[in-house]
């Protein structure tokens, strides 16, 4: 059945649903004064204009509701209220001045409840002891930054594949620089996560069938609608989306077994002694294996638990860095002299050496590369939004009641374009983070937040600064060993497009000239 189809026949049976209760029980509409405002919405269903327009358009409907009734406000998909701020003064005063209460998140739809293993991932756990137990778990073994120098070598390994590939493709054709930055990517966090240097097709295959998930997700999305009868009106789709569930299990069991088996031919002590030897790294997927549940009993993870947590970190990892990388590129390319000031700075650093990498070590040297990367960010922000939010108790926020359990989302891309924080915000200018302002630049937002394309608070990203160095590392070593120029007759279009995150529309296809 069509996703329109399907749409219309659950409004026609809540709307009778609807008019049977209200002649038998004569209630009037709700109207719940309190809560932030929003369009008018059909009783079970939630808002009309949901069923007219595609989820993907929900950003513009937001901003037309913004423009209209203010900072924050409320619509309905589905039965419970969803509330969308798009103010930075009221999203710091829920998220980090009552941070604790927005911290969690609200129950699993049905398909995130397969593809999260009822929510035992970081992103999808409610606050409390699970959550802690997994976050700690990633920022204190794979994310501390002791840990992330060990996994430099990857880096260095990762590069390598980049400029090969880029090579290969040579200066007379245009590259597709967005296919190249996610393999990349691919190549370091599965690296990270599984402590391998895999070959090529074991890479592409795990990446394949990350990636086939994620670009269904909206289409998947349709069956979180009363999932009872998308079960049978939508069972092909069903069917799809458990097929590729079963897909990811396929190709990344073997990989945690073959960890878990290494581990057990060696005693823990030895595997942390052994990690700053040059061919042994502590993998994400070996802090898995001795981890205890809290609220279960001490349990112990499943598998199928590990395959959700080692689908979190590549896909944390790697689309998102991926993409911020490819608009930063796209810039790069449309204002040659930003590309040029970002060469002359690392000329200016390491001179005339001929080394051929800008190392790790020569990053924090470099202003105006993060600059650069800053403005990226908050121009472009891989999510225009948060991931959803819920809060453990009614709380006030603004002068509005949020009620219990309500979903909160943050308009993070319109908190970057606010134009009472940024001069002609829509101007790709890094000069805005340069001198102080970018070694003060507080990304992390506790004390004011000026953009948040990593969130704040308690739910803020674990891995912001391994994003940032991924993207000064990257773009840093892009721009010394290439030269990126449009292809002739055809400009670089910023247009954008949602998909996991907020793609190119038109991917950037450039031409690149080997330096030197
Ligand atoms: C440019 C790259 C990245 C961007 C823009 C980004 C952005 C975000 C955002 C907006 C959130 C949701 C915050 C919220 O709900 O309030 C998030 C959560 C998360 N990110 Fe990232 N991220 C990036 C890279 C990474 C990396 C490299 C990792 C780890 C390897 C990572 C792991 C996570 C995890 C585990 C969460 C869930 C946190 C929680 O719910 O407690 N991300 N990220």
């Amino acid at each position: 059945m069509e996703d329109s189809h399907y749409y219309w026949f659950l409004l026609l049976i809540s709307l009778a649903v609807a008019a049977l209760l209200r002649s038998l029980l004569n209630i009037s509409s709700p109207g719940k004064p309190s809560l932030p405002p929003g369009p008018a919405a059909v009783p079970i269903i939630g808002n009309l204009i949901w069923l007219r327009k595609p989820l993907s358009e929900l950003e513009s409907v937001l901003r037309t509701l913004h423009a209209k009734h203010g900072p924050a406000v409320t619509i309905r998909i589905g039965g419970r209220p969803a509330i969308y701020v798009a103010d930075r003064t009221l999203a710091h005063q829920a998220l980090i001045q009552s941070g604790a209460v927005f911290a969690s998140r609200p129950p699993a739809p049905p398909i995130s409840f397969v593809t999260g293993s009822n929510q035992h991932s970081i992103n999808a756990a409610p606050y409390g002891p699970t959550w802690r137990l997994l976050r700690r778990n990633l920022t204190s073994e794979i994310l501390h930054p002791s840990r992330v120098r060990s996994y430099s070598n990857a880096r260095d390994w990762t590069l390598r594949i980049l400029k090969t590939r880029l090579l290969e493709s040579g200066s007379a054709q245009p590259v597709r620089a967005m296919d190249q930055f996610q393999y990349a990517m691919f190549c370091l966090l599965v690296f990270m996560c599984f402590g391998d240097k895999l070959d090529e097709n074991q890479i592409s295959e795990i990446e394949r069938v990350e990636r086939q998930m994620l670009l269904n997700i909206r289409r998947f999305n349709a069956l979180n609608f009363w999932p009872r009868l998308g079960r049978i009106f939508l069972r092909n789709r069903w069917s799809e989306f458990l097929r590729l569930r079963q897909e990811q299990e396929d190709v990344l069991l073997p990989l945690i077994r073959a960890r878990k088996d290494l581990k057990e031919r060696r005693p823990n002590r030895q595997i942390k002694e052994d990690s700053h030897k040059d061919d042994y790294v502590l993998a994400y997927v070996d802090t898995l294996f001795d981890l205890e549940l809290p609220e279960e009993g001490k349990r112990k993870l499943t598998e199928t638990e590990m395959v959700t947590l080692c689908n979190e970190f590549l896909n944390a990892g790697t689309d998102t860095t991926a993409t911020a990388l490819q608009w930063i590129m796209a810039n790069l390319v449309k204002y040659p002299d930003v590309q040029n000031k970002v060469f002359e700075e690392m000329k200016s650093l390491i001179g005339d050496t001929g080394r051929g990498e800008i190392r790790e070590e020569d990053l924090s040297k470099l202003p105006y590369l993060k600059a650069v990367v800053l403005e990226g960010l908050r121009r472009h922000p891989p999510g225009h939004f948060v991931l959803p939010h819920t809060v453990t108790e009614e709380v006030e926020l603004g002068g509005y009641l949020v009620p219990k359990k309500a979903r909160v989302n943050f308009m993070v891309a319109e908190m970057g374009r606010d134009p009472e924080v940024w001069e002609d915000p829509m101007a790709f200018n890094p000069e805005r983070f340069v001198g102080e302002k970018t070694t003060t630049f507080d990304i992390t937002g506790s004390k004011e937040i000026k953009m948040m394309p990593f969130g704040v608070g308690r739910r803020m990203c674990p891995g912001y600064a391994l994003a940032l160095l991924h993207l000064e590392y990257f773009v840093a070593n892009l721009v010394w060993s290439f030269e990126w120029k449009a292809v002739e007759g055809d400009g670089v279009d910023l247009s954008e497009k949602p998909e996991f995150t907020v793609v190119m529309k038109n991917p950037l296809r450039a031409q690149v000239f080997p330096r030197g």
